[in-house]
C-alpha cells in the first residue's frame, strides 16, 4: 500500500513524495514522482533518476531544478532512494560509500546484505511496476539517468534492459566500478571477492558484452570534479564505446565540479535528449 508523504504544485504539474513497503528491500522505501500538467490528459513518458552516494529521494527534487523543463516537455521523473533504510545491519551506517545511502543498484549476494540490498530488482521490477500501474505514465516510453553512483546505476540498468529503458544518460558516472576504489569496496562487500561476479555491474564490460543499439549515450562530466581521476575515469567509457561501436556523446564541461550545481546547469539538455527519443 502506497502512502502520500507530500504533494506540491510545481510548474503547473505536481511534485509528490510517496512511501511503500517494499518486498525487495524488506523495509519502507520513499520515492519522488514529478508529473507534468500533460499527465492530466493521458499517460506521459517517464524518466527514472538514480542519485549518488549519500542521497535520498530528496536531493534531486530540491537541487536539480528539473521540474520546469519536465513540465514543458511533458515528461514524468521518478526519484528513488539510494538504498534500504532502517534494516540496521551491523556497520551499515559506518561509511558514506557503503551501506545506507550507497546501495550501488546491485542485488547483493553476500550475507547479511543479500536480504535487503536488492536495489537492482527494486528499481527494474518493483518500483517500475508500481509506477507503471499507479501513475499516469506510459511505461513503454521509459528512460533512465543518474549521477555518479547513480550514473553507474543508470548505465548498467539501461544497458541490461534495452527493451525496458529506451534512453540512457548520466552526469559524472562511475563508469567502471571494477576499476575504482568506490566500486571495488561496494562490489566486494555486496557480491563477495570473486571478481567474475562483478562484471554484470560494470558499464564498460556490459558495453563490450551486449553493445547498445539505442540512441547515443549522453554523458556530462565536469573537468574540475574532485572524483574525476580516481573514481570516475570517463576515458574507460570512451574506450569501451569506441571498441563496441556504441554511440557516446561525452561532454567534458570545463570548470564544473561534482555537485548538483553542475547537474542543474545541464539538466535541460538531458531532459531534451530523453524527450526527443521517447
Ligand atoms: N561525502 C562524500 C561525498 C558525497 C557526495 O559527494 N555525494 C554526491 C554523490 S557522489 C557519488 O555517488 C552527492 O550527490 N551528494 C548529495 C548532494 O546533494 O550533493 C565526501 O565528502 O567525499
Amino acid at each position: 500500500m502506497m502512502k502520500t508523504i507530500s504533494q506540491n504544485k510545481s510548474f503547473g504539474g505536481q511534485q509528490g513524495v510517496y512511501s511503500h513497503e517494499s518486498t525487495e528491500t524488506g523495509c519502507t522505501m520513499r520515492f519522488g514522482v514529478y508529473l507534468p500538467p500533460a499527465a492530466e490528459k493521458g499517460p506521459v513518458p517517464v524518466l527514472f533518476w538514480l542519485s549518488g552516494l549519500t542521497c535520498t529521494e530528496e536531493n534531486f527534487i530540491v537541487k536539480a531544478g528539473a521540474q520546469r523543463m519536465a513540465s514543458e516537455l511533458g515528461i514524468a521523473i521518478i526519484t528513488p532512494d539510494t538504498s534500504p533504510r532502517g534494516l540496521n545491519y551491523p556497520g551499515d551506517a559506518d561509511s558514506y560509500d557503503f551501506g545506507v545511502g550507497a546501495g550501488f543498484y546491485v542485488d547483493a549476494t553476500e550475507s547479511p546484505w543479500s536480504d535487503g540490498y536488492r536495489m537492482y530488482s527494486y528499481i527494474t521490477k518493483e518500483l517500475f511496476d508500481l509506477i507503471a500501474n499507479g501513475f499516469a505514465v506510459d511505461a513503454a516510453r521509459a528512460g533512465i539517468f543518474g549521477h555518479s553512483m547513480g550514473g553507474h546505476g543508470a548505465l548498467t540498468i539501461g544497458l541490461k534492459n534495452p527493451d525496458q529503458f529506451k534512453t540512457i544518460s548520466a552526469f559524472s558516472p562511475i563508469v567502471s566500478p571494477t576499476r575504482c576504489p568506490w566500486g571495488e569496496k561496494a562490489l566486494a562487500g555486496y557480491l563477495g571477492s570473486d571478481r567474475a561476479s562483478w562484471a554484470d555491474y560494470d558499464a564498460t564490460l556490459l558495453i563490450q558484452k551486449h553493445g547498445w543499439s539505442g540512441p547515443e549515450l549522453l554523458v556530462d562530466q565536469g573537468t574540475a570534479d574532485q572524483f574525476l581521476q580516481e573514481q570516475l575515469k570517463p576515458e574507460l567509457l570512451t574506450a569501451a564505446c569506441n571498441e563496441a561501436n556504441v554511440p557516446l556523446n561525452l561532454r567534458m564541461q570545463p570548470g564544473y565540479d561534482h555537485s548538483y550545481f553542475f547537474i542543474a546547469t545541464f539538466i535541460e539538455d538531458h531532459l531534451r535528449h530523453h524527450a526527443a527519443h521517447l
